[in-house]
């Protein structure tokens, strides 16, 4: 299955990570800049301030390639694509950083956190607490915690760890139950992925569906296979807060016509 074919290559990258820098290095160095954080005036959560604006909220995401689509983007100029999506309007950016399936790089990442305003999810497989320090460290101001590759425990835990650093979790859910373990690790932001990770399936209504579960002090987001200006309308009379798309964005040659075109703020 995929997904644990993911997480299992991801688990030997962040050994091999482990290496270069020493969990305990990239530990202190994530909590210097905490540190440095609270001493200004504290965590802001900046990821989940954006999401909970008004309206529905773009979570633009900068992805070069996919499990499921293979290479969507030829030229990756991610800079550039990062600074078009914040001219558009995005609420918030997601960067890829899984380099084997995803072609993602840390890097990407780290340059993007650097040059736009608003905040940037790792879109990564979170599988070890060393890449929730890390994601600190790059500049990130939210983390993905997927459900599926996640014990109870574990989701707990990395939670608390996030919190401690002033980063925001987008927990991810595809299923009832899976969204009732994301509430139960006291979720913030709960996320259901349209895309059965296990069979790349994707259907819209799972994130309509699974809406009357989670209430509403939590930024509900639904991800992925959002296509139309017709999809965004109905998850918005369904109560969604914000939306996580990437390949249709990926795709389009103008960001900002694309955003305002699927808001439905032109035909
Ligand atoms: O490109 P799409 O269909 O708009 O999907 C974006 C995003 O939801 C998708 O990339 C995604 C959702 N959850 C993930 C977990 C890991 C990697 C990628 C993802």
């Amino acid at each position: 299955m995929i997904l644990d074919e993911i997480a299992a290559k991801t688990r030997e990258r962040i050994e091999k990570r482990k290496q270069e820098i020493a969990p305990e290095t990239i530990k202190a160095q994530a909590e210097k800049i905490a540190e440095k954080e609270k001493k200004q005036g504290g965590f802001t959560f900046p990821f989940e301030q954006a999401l909970k604006k008004n309206g529905i909220s773009f979570i633009c995401e900068v992805k070069k390639a996919s499990p499921s689509k293979g290479v969507i983007a030829e030229d990756f100029p991610y800079l550039a694509i990062a600074k078009e999506y914040e001219a558009a309007g995005a609420s918030a950016l997601s960067v890829l950083t899984e380099p084997y399936y995803f072609m993602g790089n840390d890097t990407y990442l780290k340059e993007i956190a650097n040059q736009v305003q608003i905040p940037v999810l790792r879109k990564d497989f979170t599988v070890d607490e060393y890449m929730i320090y890390e994601a600190k460290v790059l500049g990130a101001s939210a983390v993905l915690l997927i459900c599926a590759i996640l014990s109870d425990e574990e989701l707990k835990r990395y939670a608390k760890i996030a919190q401690e650093l002033g980063l925001s979790a987008l927990v991810e859910a595809h299923t009832e139950e899976e969204v009732q373990r994301a509430l139960n690790s006291k979720a913030r932001i709960i996320g259901v992925n349209n895309r059965d990770l296990k069979t790349f399936t994707v259907d819209i209504h799972t994130s309509e569906r699974l809406r009357r579960q989670v209430p509403q002090d939590i930024v509900y987001v639904s991800e992925s296979g959002i296509k139309t200006p017709e999809d965004i309308r109905r998850l918005r009379e369904n109560g969604t807060d914000a939306v996580l798309i990437g390949e249709t964005f990926m795709r389009s040659e103008d960001k900002k016509t694309a955003l305002r075109w699927l808001a439905g703020e032109v035909e």
